[in-house]
């Protein structure tokens, strides 16, 4: 086993990954997607594939949720296998009624009040961007497509079931978020103590305002037009 956590050989991974959450969504992607595709892991059923996009390497894999699991895999991605450009394509719940189901979401800022960070190297940190050089290819390649792509600060939380006294618009007002997910902090930091390059595309799966949702079949496979932007960004030059 290369780490203990991915199975895949040395060089079984692309430069340039997809990083859902969701192991399955990993599955549809590479068999929908991708063409010359094969499963190079499934530790844990954390499922991993190998293809290519438009003849360029690529690999997805999925992350599990939360920030301890993209923290481990996003890591072991990079420290063994050299991975230099990682994209996580999740759901959101939206915090805005500006946002809509299924509408997309470029992440330009990760707030959270997890202590990721903290816990990671002893200073504690609450914002960090993602890298510049590949949100800015979303968004290109985003105008190109003619795909509406609506951009801003997530909240990147420890925990999906909050209590009472959890109010999301506080973190709407204060902190400038405008949709919840798990993951994207952890990846950001990670990919920047690495000297990588992290981004974050989510789709809208529900909202805290309306309580709409969308299915557990369409969070899945409802994501079509997140992933072909995201691999058209990622292998962009
Ligand atoms: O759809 P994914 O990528 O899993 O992302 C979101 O969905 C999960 C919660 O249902 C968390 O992982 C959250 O970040
Ligand atoms: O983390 C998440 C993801 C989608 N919807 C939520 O409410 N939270």
């Amino acid at each position: 086993m290369a780490t203990p956590h991915i199975a895949a050989a040395k060089g079984q991974i692309a430069e340039r990954i997809l990083l859902p959450g969701d192991p399955l969504r990993a599955k549809f992607i590479a068999e929908n997607w991708l063409t010359d595709v094969h499963q190079v892991s499934q530790v844990r059923n954390m499922l991993a594939f190998s293809g290519k996009w438009k003849g360029t390497p690529v690999s997805v894999m999925g992350t599990g949720m939360g920030m301890p699991s993209i923290g481990i895999y996003s890591w072991e991605l990079c420290q063994v296998y050299n991975v230099q450009k990682l994209l996580r394509v999740g759901s959101c719940g939206a915090y805005t009624d500006q946002l809509n189901m299924l509408d997309l979401l470029l992440a330009t800022n990760s707030w959270t009040d997890s202590s990721f960070a903290q816990a990671h190297n002893g200073k504690a940190l609450s914002i960090i961007a993602p890298s510049p050089g590949l949100t800015n290819s979303i968004r290109l390649q985003a105008q190109k497509q003619g795909v509406a792509l609506q951009e801003g600060t997530v909240h990147t939380s420890d925990v999906f079931y909050h209590g009472p006294a959890f109010n999301f618009r506080d973190v709407f007002q204060k902190h400038g978020a405008l949709a919840v997910e798990m993951e994207a902090f952890a990846l950001f930091y990670t990919a920047q103590q690495l000297g990588r390059e992290a981004g974050a595309l989510l789709t809208v799966s529900d909202s805290l305002v309306t309580e709409e949702g969308i299915s557990t079949e369409a969070r899945e496979q409802a994501f079509g037009p997140m992933i072909e932007l995201a691999l058209d960004a990622i292998c962009q030059d």
